[in-house]
């Protein structure tokens, strides 16, 4: 059996002049929630896309359990919930689930279950066309979950969903990576994510910028200095941080020490006659940690200005 859930070597998808995806490789190991970040464009979708066998690679190779991409999957190992799921709107939910599961070979009562593990049985008669956004997508990864398959494929799954709908994917995703099924979710809204990924992929531009654990890519944490004058205390901290960087930013002057060296730098201001008005250990996002990767990057050709200004609203939103 194969330890990683799903593995792409040198994934690459051109249209015409366009490189949507460039030569991606990416792993997603067993048992994992993986994020699969980057702006709206970035390729994510149509690398979930080659990955489900559904848009054929212009070169380079996919698998998902094992298997190469695009061949059938037996029943129960990956569901997928990819741009938004297409239901009946004048059917109720529960009426939707039973027409898939008809259809995919599975019973009223893998129906029920899925149902409860959304939480969507009490308004599982209700239409469709009446259900919240949050609701419509939780309908959405009920469908995904059908069989129970080991890989859970979900394409922005929060996505336009007020901050409750958010909280409850989030703890449906948590609950099932509990359960051990592989989740693998794209997303732009970084901050989003940070919190219920174990690994994360990052891809601007078509290409996979970086993946690795969010710790690790979040980096260490940074002491923040506010304190006057500023000269005085910039020299205390450059002292102490020896031969790290201090950086003066808009919240104080920062550096990569550990929490630890606090006290010490406290102690060492207040008896250079600093007024300390904070100390804080402060965790990068993996927002700023986008930024400063992308920072100085090419942009698309087509409009590089609107876009960059789209993702930028669109990566904080
Ligand atoms: N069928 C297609 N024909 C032409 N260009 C396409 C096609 N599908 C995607 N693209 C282009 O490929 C790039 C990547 O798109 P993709 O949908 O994979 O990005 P994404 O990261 O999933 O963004 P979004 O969240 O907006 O879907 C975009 O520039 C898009 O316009």
């Amino acid at each position: 059996m194969s330890e990683n859930a799903a593995t792409t070597r040198q994934l690459t998808k051109r249209y015409g002049d366009r490189v949507a995806v460039d030569a991606v490789s990416m792993t997603v190991r067993r048992g994992e929630v993986y994020g699969f970040l980057g702006p709206n464009g970035a390729g994510k979708t149509t690398t979930l896309r080659m990955l489900l066998g559904l848009v054929r690679p212009t070169s380079g190779a996919a698998s998902i359990l094992g298997r190469p991409a695009g061949r059938p999957h037996p029943p129960g190992t990956v569901g997928a919930l990819i741009e938004g799921p297409g239901f009946f709107p004048y059917l109720s939910g529960r009426a939707n689930l039973r027409t898939l599961a008809r259809h995919r070979g599975f019973g009223d009562a893998e129906v029920e279950r899925v149902l409860d593990r959304v939480d969507l049985t009490e308004r599982g008669d209700d239409r469709f066309k009446g259900y919240s956004l949050g609701m419509k997508q939780r309908l959405g990864v009920a469908a995904a979950l059908m069989g129970d398959p080991e890989l859970i494929v979900l394409d922005e799954p929060t996505n336009g969903l007020d901050p409750a709908g958010m909280a409850d994917m989030r703890a449906l995703i948590v609950d099932l990576s509990r359960d051990g099924q592989t989740v693998l979710l794209s997303s732009h809204l970084l901050a989003e994510v940070q919190q219920i990924c174990d690994r994360v992929g990052v891809i601007n531009d078509g290409r996979l910028l970086r993946e690795s654990t969010v710790a690790e890519m979040r980096g260490g944490v940074s002491l923040r200095v506010r304190a006057t004058p500023v000269e005085t205390a910039r020299a205390i901290v450059a002292r102490a941080a020896a031969d790290r960087s201090v950086r003066d930013t808009p919240d104080g002057l920062v550096s990569d020490l550990p929490a630890d060296a606090a006290p010490d730098l406290t102690r060492a201001l207040v008896a250079a006659g600093v007024d300390v008005r904070e100390i804080a250990v402060v965790e990068r996002s993996l927002e700023e940690v986008f930024f400063e990767m992308t920072a100085g990057l090419h942009r698309p050709a087509a409009d590089p200005a609107s876009e960059a200004a789209r993702d930028n609203k669109e990566l904080v939103s």
